[in-house]
């Protein structure tokens, strides 16, 4: 070993009790059992249901308690408690309420921290103090530990604990301590959150999903494409910001671009106005708490038109500069018979209805009007210069990939784009072919590039990021083409169809998995694949598991607009030391039904894998880089101590 790098670890570990001290915590720690992991999917902007199943653990909050209180509390007692750890703010307000008598009230607080500590030390009693001491409230970390640990058997300091309680109470500190402890709790349920991919798109608030992400104490993220095409807008790519600024308008969400982001849309409403009628194939999508105005939605119908327009117009120069795109199918605007009003797609033509084509000049239909192009320009710079987005995007860049390989697992979005025979699907950019690994990569490679060159809005690494939302060989998209266009204009829904890679069929073979395993040289007797993307439709009898276990494909279904197609309100998984289960969750009603009525949304589990042994710290990612540095601890006791 380097003795520079042994001589820099000793200016930290400059003693012989400190390094031995450090060996035996370290040793110590990665015999512990491993933290739960939490796996999430597909969330798309839905905040409540979210944050919903991140503060139940999917599941394991209402486990812990059940566990540790069934045999003495009915199940009323038990929700409320659950209630009270979920949401503390609320339900502490609720119980205010009920106990007008100071007396009950104090009783109340009593109880409850006391039951609080119960929990957590139940729920910590697989990490060390020094973690649980870092989820506890900074400011009650004291009092907690001695309250915790006590360890007097007997009964000597009785009257001390008790005065602790007294002392809490009557200083007015109890709302905040069982806050405090609440989430506490929630913390030691989940060590480390997965979020595998869209974000994004469709619900109302993935702001707060992501601001939620970037306080949490332990998460990693697998770029989903919606995900992509909010980097792809913020990385200078035009189109990618057209189809955020569109998809917005048709679920009636402009307000995350022009409230929450502070982007201004008065530009791209000029021109709408200008351009544009009601039209009824461009109606917004509406929430269904939503009270808009007749003239609001007309403003918006206007708007999806103008956004979905130049979005039609900007596709067409990248497919043109890039032919490896493959993508010339969708040169749409030039296949319109533009007095017609029909179409020539796959050989066949159809009628087109509720067209909106003021804008387009059928000899050149690709050019935007200077109108557009400035109404662009304007919004791209709003959109780079929005310090909200620029946090959110950064936090993609660092805590996002493409994929990852995490404790013998393979995480990804989309799908691993392969030909009918199972091969890895070859693609071509510029001269070289990539398929694979190699080819996601590349994806990754040319997404951060992007990002990081924001100045650049027509470069390959640009283009690429609109290649990775739509086009064929995307391992986000996972499907030949993306018919927004004939969904918009066309009646006859066979156009509709969007074929999907052939992995998607055979996924649900062991063999398939056992290869893509390899492919990322993970191990596939032992590894799984944790997939997103597609709802899985229990409704009709599929199967989230699939290929004997190797292939879990968990949307969360958090989504409401595909919520009737699923049946239910999708999946997530949790891995613990004994193994993964599965957990389906039913629709989330509001948080405001789990305060008042106690009802959780039901979590049924299912065991995917069941380790055979407890795994341990030491199996795990963390615990390879423990078990390194006991190694190079060792090394410097032999160089330096013993010698
Ligand atoms: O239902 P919408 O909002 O029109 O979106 C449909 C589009 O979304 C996609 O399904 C992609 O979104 P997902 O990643 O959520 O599947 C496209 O394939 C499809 O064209
Ligand atoms: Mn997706």
């Amino acid at each position: 070993m380097n003795e520079q790098f042994l001589d820099l670890l000793a200016q930290k570990y400059d003693t012989e009790e400190k390094v031995v001290t450090e060996i035996i915590n370290l040793e110590a720690i990665s015999n512990l059992p491993k933290g739960t992991e939490h796996f999430v999917s597909d969330l798309h902007g839905e905040f409540q249901a979210f944050q919903h199943v991140l503060r139940n653990g999917s599941g394991t909050v209402k486990e812990k308690i059940k566990a540790l209180f069934r045999d003495v509390w009915t199940d009323h007692e038990v929700n409320d408690f659950t209630a009270l750890v979920y949401y503390p703010e609320e339900k502490i307000q609720l119980v205010k309420g009920d106990l007008c008598n100071k007396q009950d009230l104090n009783r109340w607080y009593r109880q409850t921290i006391e039951q609080m500590l119960k929990l957590i030390s139940f729920a910590s009693s697989k990490y060390t103090r020094s973690k649980l001491r870092i989820a506890l409230p900074d400011q009650f970390v004291y009092i907690v530990e001695e309250l915790l640990y006590k360890t007097d058997s007997t009964n000597n300091k009785d009257p001390y604990y008790e005065e602790i309680y007294r002392q809490i109470i009557s200083l007015g500190q109890s709302d905040k301590l069982i806050i405090g402890l609440a989430y506490t709790t929630q913390r030691l349920v989940v060590d480390h959150l997965h979020v595998v991919g869209d974000i994004y798109d469709r619900g109302p608030d993935p702001d707060k999903i992501m601001d939620t992400l970037i306080n949490y104490h332990s998460v990693d993220i697998q770029w989903g494409n919606h995900d992509v095409l909010w980097i792809g807008a913020y990385a200078g790519s035009l189109v990618c910001l057209a189809n955020i600024i569109r998809i917005c308008a048709r679920y009636d969400n402009l307000n995350i671009i022009e409230d929450v982001y502070g982007i201004n849309l008065r530009p791209l409403l000029n021109l709408a106005e200008k351009y544009y009628t009601d039209n009824p194939a461009f109606r917004p999508k509406l929430q269904s708490e939503r009270h808009g105005s007749e003239q609001e939605i007309l403003q918006i119908t206007k708007i999806h038109q103008a956004i979905a327009m130049i979005q039609f117009k900007l596709e067409m120069p990248i497919i043109k500069r890039r032919p490896y795109f493959n993508m010339s199918e969708r040169l749409l605007l030039n296949y319109i018979h533009y007095d017609k009003a029909e179409i020539k797609i796959g050989g066949k033509t159809y009628p087109l209805e509720n067209t909106c084509f003021a804008t387009v000049n059928p000899l050149q239909p690709e050019k935007l009007l200077e109108e557009e192009q400035e109404v662009m320009e304007k919004l791209l710079f709003s959109v780079q210069h929005s310090e909200k987005l620029a946090r959110h995007m950064n936090f993609f860049m660092k805590k996002g990939s493409m994929y990852l390989k995490y404790n013998g697992n393979l995480l990804y979005h989309g799908c691993i784009p392969l030909d009918e025979e199972g091969n890895m699907k070859e693609m071509q950019i510029e001269d070289k072919t990539y398929s694979g690994r190699k080819l996601l990569d590349v994806f990754e490679y040319y997404i951060r590039y992007a990002f990081t060159h924001p100045e650049e809005t027509d470069d390959l690494a640009t283009d690429m990021v609109w290649y990775i939302w739509t086009g064929e060989c995307s391992s986000l998209f996972g499907k030949c083409e993306m018919t927004t266009f004939e969904r918009y204009f066309i009646q006859n829904k066979e156009t509709y169809k969007e074929r999907k890679n052939p992995y998607y069929h055979l996924r649900e073979n062991e063999e398939i998995c056992r290869n893509i395993l390899l492919e990322f040289d993970l191990n596939p007797d032992h590894g799984h694949i944790i997939n997103g993307h597609t709802p899985v439709k229990e409704i009709r009898g599929e199967n989230p598991v699939k290929a004997n276990g190797k292939m879990i494909v968990i949307d969360g279904g958090f989504s409401k607009a595909y919520q009737s197609t699923t049946g239910i309100a999708g999946y997530t998984l949790l891995y613990n030391s004994f193994g993964m289960q599965l957990v389906a969750h039913q629709k989330f009603i509001s948080k405001e039904d789990v305060l008042c009525n106690g009802t959780d949304v039901l979590s049924l589990k299912r065991l995917v894998d069941k380790e055979l042994e407890r795994k341990l710290v030491r199996e795990t990612n963390v615990g390879e880089r423990l078990l390194q540095k006991i190694s190079n601890l060792k090394k410097l006791l032999q160089y330096r101590y013993m010698n």
